[in-house]
């Protein structure tokens, strides 16, 4: 079957005056249908970058060489026009940052509208039940009074949310989704993936889901690749990732995830006694 996406050998080169920096270094893996690859990784291991020089994201500072298909077609020599069409319909891309996605001088209303109108023959009716049924899906309180705020009324938890929302609601054959539950309270973040789960069932949506929290990614990824330095260090399911990781931040994030399951199984013997 032909992946999703597949990155083959992917190098991206950040050229500044006479100096060039390879920050990501030859970076191949796949993702099939209505799979979830998870991409692990310490603070500045290449993961954004990796998927938006796939994405066509990065500026003309940066060069980009290998080869990235989405549903068997290279997606490098699309044009930016191309691929801007791409993101928002097959694709759907939750960036880390929700402010910069969303425009400051709009209401968030008109903002749902006018992606949904790109993409689908909606009349206006079906797209002001779809936006509110979006916001409900993401457990947002009032959500006709949110439709008629601007983005800096809201808080960033709450636009990251609105912002998987729409990635998930034009049901993309693949979504990529960095960070994107960093800004969201506990509670939040836990229905937020059951609803990246459904998705992934639901539409067969193939995900990448870029993430340094690894009980985040265990939750919703079927295989795991750790990135460190711009390269592919470790690649397996959880399990696998878990027991027999090898590089050193990979073990110190399974360490950091043991040494909490260990306390919270103190915690709750001790309630049990106390109970007794
Ligand atoms: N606009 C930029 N200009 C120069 N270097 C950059 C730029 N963006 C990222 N880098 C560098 O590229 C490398 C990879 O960055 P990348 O954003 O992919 O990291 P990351 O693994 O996603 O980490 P984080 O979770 O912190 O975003 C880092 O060394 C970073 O400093």
């Amino acid at each position: 079957m032909t992946p999703v996406l597949e990155l083959k050998d992917l190098h991206v080169t950040l050229r500044q005056h006479r100096h060039a920096t390879e920050l990501v270094k030859g970076v191949s893996f796949a993702v099939g249908p209505g799979e979830c690859l998870g991409i692990l990784g310490e603070s500045g291991s290449g993961k954004s970058m990796s998927m938006k020089a796939a994405m066509g994201l990065l500026d003309k500072g940066f060069s980009v060489s290998g080869a990235a298909m989405f549903q068997g077609e290279p997606l490098l020599e699309k044009s930016g026009e191309e691929l801007r069409r791409l993101r928002g319909g097959k694709v759907g891309v939750v960036l880390q940052n929700p402010m910069t996605c969303f425009d400051p001088l709009y209401r968030i209303g008109a903002q749902i509208a006018e992606t949904f109108a790109a993409h689908n023959n909606w009349d206006g009716e079906e797209i002001l039940r779809r936006s509110l049924e979006l916001l409900e899906k993401m457990r947002i309180r009032n959500p006709e009074e949110v439709l008629e705020k601007y983005p800096h009324q809201l808080s960033g938890g709450m636009l990251q949310r609105i912002m998987i929302g729409i990635a998930t609601a034009m049901e993309p054959s693949l979504l990529i989704a960095d960070e994107p539950t960093t800004a969201i309270d506990a509670i939040t973040q836990y229905e937020i993936l059951n609803e990246f789960l459904r998705v992934k069932q639901e539409n067969q949506t193939a995900m990448v889901f870029i993430s340094h929290d690894l009980n985040a990614i265990s939750r919703v990824a079927d295989r795991i690749v750790v990135l460190n330095q711009g390269r592919v260090v470790d690649e397996g399911d959880f399990q696998h990732i878990l027991h027999h990781a090898q590089d050193p931040y990979t073990r110190l994030l399974v360490e950091k995830r043991a040494d909490v399951m260990r306390r919270y199984r103190q915690v709750l013997a001790g309630k049990e006694r106390s109970y007794a």
